[in-house]
């Protein structure tokens, strides 16, 4: 079995590269683990709205639950801020559809997909990385392949057989445990996060809303703390006398937030999406990242097969720093900012900032605001306020 191009993992980034590469001619083949992609998730669903138009992935209904239009954060002492829009601003998926579709979409633009497909080691010919190795429905299959793609996920092994250095120390990634359950009284059309070293030590407790009155309800926490985020998460509901006798799912994962691959391609190996730890570290969330990635990987995939040159895949890694690297720096700063914080701090923070802080705070572009709030009679007050905020300029 011979393609031009096997991607390993049909989550969000997977099925992209495949789309994108399929469309320009080339035979790829789109293989998961899983027996039926999508399921189970491992995820709280959320992604700003601009995506489907930024990687031109149709507005369908099938799998956005529900649309969102804003995000209220809490602080340890109750204090919030709000960002409220007139018009949608961001929607809760369901994966379990959207996944499938994504592979759906790659098939019709030309990938064979083959679900329950797990990759078990690199296929190697006189030193040479000629494809994978891979179980499929039980059965030890080889597929040749000019180029192999990562997008394996968090516990990615594929880049590191390949060489691909991708470590990084546990601090660097978060905990998180879900649960899609029945919950009352949290305004639908907005996201709610919940902040507080005795809330959520480095994360945040989350309310996703997929209904009415259900939502995908969870924690991300350092996964280095000697508690485990269920631990918080049952703390949390139970300090809020939320009931939990109506839960539909439990969601594990690990999240990356922190830890960016330096060289994401090995000879004709490339990483992307969790596996390459392409993930905002502030608020955990790495779809639009691996979309983002996948879309710069598929476009040197493409030029490297059209001109028989596989050195040009190297451009993937060059151009993703370039792009979304400096952000991806300041993110990671930003949040190595907040971990410093008391819960004093949050209060004082979450008090001072307003919706369009917040926002430019989640998406990197904080100097403004960070400016402005070292002005703050509360922060000035403060010389270790200060230091913090002086640390990011
Ligand atoms: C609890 C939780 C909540 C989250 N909430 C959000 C959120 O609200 N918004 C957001 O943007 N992000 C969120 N994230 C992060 C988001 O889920 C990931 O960043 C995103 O799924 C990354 O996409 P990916 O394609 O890189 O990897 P994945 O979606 O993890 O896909 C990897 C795929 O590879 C397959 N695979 C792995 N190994 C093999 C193998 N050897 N052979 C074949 N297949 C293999 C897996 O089965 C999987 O389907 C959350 C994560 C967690 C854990």
């Amino acid at each position: 079995m011979k393609y031009d191009v096997v991607v390993v993992g049909s989550g969000v980034a997977g099925p992209i590269v495949a789309r994108d590469v399929a469309k320009a001619g080339f035979s790829v083949l789109l293989v998961d683990k899983k027996p039926a992609i999508g399921t189970p998730k491992q995820c709280a669903e959320g992604i700003n709205v601009n995506v489907f138009k930024e990687f031109d992935i149709p507005y369908d209904k099938r799998f956005i639950n529900r649309e969102i239009y804003g995000a209220r954060i809490y602080s340890p002492s109750g204090y919030t801020a709000e960002l409220r829009y007139d018009k949608v601003s961001g929607v809760i998926l369901e994966r379990k559809v959207f996944d499938k579709m994504l592979a759906y979409y790659a098939a019709k633009a030309g990938a064979d997909v083959w679900a329950r497909t797990e990759v078990i080691d690199l296929l190697r010919k006189e030193g040479k990385i000629m494809g994978v190795k891979a179980k499929h429905e039980g059965e030890l299959v080889e597929i040749e392949a000019k180029i192999i793609v990562a997008a394996d996920g968090v516990e990615s092994t594929v880049a590191r057989l390949a060489g691909i250095n991708t470590y990084a120390p546990p601090h660097e990634f978060d905990s998180a445990y879900e649960y899609e359950m029945i919950i009352e009284g949290y305004d639908p059309d907005l996201i709610h996060l919940w902040f507080g070293n005795e809330i959520a030590p480095r994360g945040y407790v989350w309310v996703f809303p997929k209904d009415e009155d259900r939502a995908n309800v969870g924690i991300g926490i350092n996964s280095d703390n000697e508690k485990t985020a269920k631990y918080y998460l049952d703390k949390w509901l139970k300090e809020n006398n939320i009931p939990t006798k109506k839960i539909l799912e439990i969601n594990v994962g690990l999240v990356p937030v922190g830890g960016f691959v330096r060289e994401l391609v090995k000879e004709n190996v490339a990483v992307v999406g969790d596996a390459a730890r392409q993930v905002n570290p502030v608020h955990g969330g790495g779809m639009y990242e691996a979309m983002k990635a996948a879309n710069i990987l598929a476009k040197w995939i493409v030029k490297a097969l059209e001109e028989e040159n596989l050195e040009l895949l190297k451009n993937y890694t060059k151009e993703w720093w370039e792009v979304e690297g400096p952000k991806m720096e300041r993110l990671l700063k930003l949040r190595r900012a907040m971990e410093k914080l008391t819960d004093e701090d949050i209060d004082v923070f979450v008090q001072l900032l307003g919706g369009t802080d917040l926002e430019k705070l989640a998406g990197g572009n904080y100097f403004e605001v960070v400016k402005a709030l070292m002005k703050h009679p509360k922060v000035l007050m403060s010389k270790r306020r200060l230091e913090i905020l002086k640390a990011l300029l």
